[in-house]
């Protein structure tokens, strides 16, 4: 453990299966800090909608859901979790159906106000990752990285956790990016990491080198 008393956020954005989760963890346990996972948030209002046959265009309806049945992410080094009550979530987040609509979902500026006030309550000091965490949620934030691979290499990672085959996971991804794009871009004080050439290790070195 290093630093802490001295850092307050680090942010770490990136296109999607980028290494965002994987390599903010690493920081985070290097740092002695919980990581915060903002995508667990949009994924957990997709699931819930998907459960509940909602529209997932629709704000309104998903809005009401969650303020009727409030989740909860519980920010960890070693990873986070994401509960509604008692029920955990955390395991059912990362399904391709999930993936196939929350997109849809993260375009809805009203649920981006619902997770960003939540992420915004959380007690610093963290790492934070996802795709605008250092453009829009934490602007202030003290150091600030965007992780980037070419979607063939990003495909053949997720295959090794995944039933589906490179060339549909690689299309798959290439959609997502196409669809987040209007969220996720480099702040401009960002260092922008190519994790393509880098192990996971040698991707988290990166950044630990570049904290004070
Ligand atoms: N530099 C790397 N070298 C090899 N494998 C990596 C590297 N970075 C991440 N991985 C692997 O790639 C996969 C995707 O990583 P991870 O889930 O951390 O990405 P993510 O950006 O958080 O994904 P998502 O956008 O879907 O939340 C994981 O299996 C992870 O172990
Ligand atoms: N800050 C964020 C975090 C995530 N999203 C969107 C983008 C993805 O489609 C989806 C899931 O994120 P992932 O788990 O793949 O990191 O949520 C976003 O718009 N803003």
């Amino acid at each position: 453990m290093r630093y802490t008393a001295l850092l307050m956020i680090v942010t770490i954005d990136g296109v999607a299966a980028s290494g965002k989760s994987s390599v903010s963890s690493g920081v985070a346990q290097a740092l002695g800090v919980p990581y915060v996972s903002s995508g667990l948030l949009y994924r957990a209002a997709t699931l819930l909608g998907l459960e509940a046959s909602l529209d997932l265009h629709a704000a309104p309806g998903l809005l009401t859901l969650l303020g009727a049945h409030p989740v909860r992410l519980e920010p960890l080094a070693g990873g986070n979790r994401v509960w509604q009550g008692e029920r955990e979530l955390t395991d059912d987040l990362h399904s391709s159906r999930v993936d196939r609509g929350v997109s849809v979902v993260a375009a809805l500026p009203e649920v981006r106000e619902w997770v960003d006030a939540q992420l915004r309550a959380l007690p610093e000091p963290f790492v934070a990752e996802g795709r605008d965490m250092g453009t829009n949620v934490f602007p202030h934030a003290s150091h600030k990285f965007y992780l980037t691979a070419s979607a063939r290499i990003r495909a053949e990672r997720r295959a090794r956790e995944r039933p589906e085959d490179v060339p549909a996971i690689e299309a798959a991804l290439q959609r997502r990016d196409e669809l987040d794009t209007v969220q996720s871009a480099p702040a401009p004080d960002a260092l922008v990491i190519d994790t393509g050439p880098l192990d996971l290790q040698g991707v988290i070195d990166t950044i630990l080198t570049r904290l004070p």
